[in-house]
């Protein structure tokens, strides 16, 4: 993925930046009466837009589900969500946000530059989509491979696919849950440092589910720990760790100190 400039941003972000996800006292519940999980409990949390942050937690806190809560896919049973200063559904129906998931999901019969466009073909919001979907993927470092079916590329391949066919519209927020949970580690390290690049470029805000540490570290400006039975919020942790971020930075003392208290609040959280 090659980048032609970076846009250089504020680390951390001011206070008072505008929000691009406003959760408060957030409440999701599963089931009937006689079989109810309460998947989250009295979450809030601001994100700032531009911002990157990821979201660890043991299995079954409410990751997915708070992802899904802001992409208008879960009932809201107490509390609220505010995307952009609007409803999950009006951010939805504006396309202010796209969703990554963790399989790529490209539609097999299509060509990979048939299947970036797809957004555009469906939706009613192209005027500020990438005029030439080859452009973005480029920036995700397939040139070249516009022509191909899904089934000829790696994984990583049709991840970074799935990538530009989310960036296609140019949406303000990217959810993205566990998108390079099923890859290989040097390839996941690639893409994670590639996602970086292209996160200076676009100006996205992003909102990323992992169960790796050291992914959550590396990415994120915050890490938004949460801890299960029921889910709520454990810690919004600022990782005091400057960009443009290497995948060099992660031999540093200061990188291993942050993950090492991730692991520690983990523990906690179990
Ligand atoms: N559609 C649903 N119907 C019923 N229960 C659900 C539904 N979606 C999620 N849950 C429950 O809500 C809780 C939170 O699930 P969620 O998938 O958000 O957790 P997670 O932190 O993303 O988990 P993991 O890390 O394992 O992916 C779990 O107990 C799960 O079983």
């Amino acid at each position: 993925m090659t980048v032609a400039a970076t846009v250089k941003r504020p680390d951390p972000l001011p206070a008072g930046s505008p929000l691009a996800v406003s959760v408060a006292n957030l409440d999701i519940r599963f089931g009937d009466k006689d079989n109810e999980i309460t998947a989250l409990s009295n979450v809030s949390v601001n994100i700032p837009e531009g911002a990157f942050v990821t979201m660890l937690g043991p299995s079954g806190c409410g990751k997915s589900t708070l992802l899904r809560c802001i992409a208008d896919l879960v009932h809201i049973n107490g509390g609220s969500v505010s995307v952009l200063g609007r409803s999950p559904r009006e951010a939805r129906e504006g396309r202010d946000f796209a969703f990554v998931f963790q399989d790529a999901t490209l539609l097999p019969w299509r060509s990979v530059i048939d299947n970036v466009r797809l957004p555009i073909e469906v939706g009613k919001h192209a005027a500020g989509s990438f005029a030439d979907p080859a452009e973005l993927l480029a920036m995700v470092g397939l040139k070249g491979r516009e022509n191909a079916l899904p089934h000829e590329l790696s994984g990583g391949m049709r991840q970074r696919v799935a990538i530009a066919r989310a960036l296609v519209t140019r949406p303000r927020i990217l959810l993205m849950d566990e998108p390079f949970g099923a890859l290989d580690e040097i390839t996941r390290d690639k893409l994670n440092e590639e996602l970086l690049r292209l996160w200076q470029e676009t100006g996205t805000t992003i909102l990323f589910v992992t169960h790796s540490i050291p992914e959550a570290a590396f990415l994120g400006q915050h890490v938004l720990m949460l801890q299960a039975h029921p889910g709520r919020v454990k810690e919004f942790m600022k990782v005091d760790l400057p960009y443009p971020r290497s995948l060099a930075m992660r031999d540093t003392m200061e990188f291993i100190q942050v993950t090492a208290h991730l692991r520690a609040l983990l523990e906690e959280c179990l």
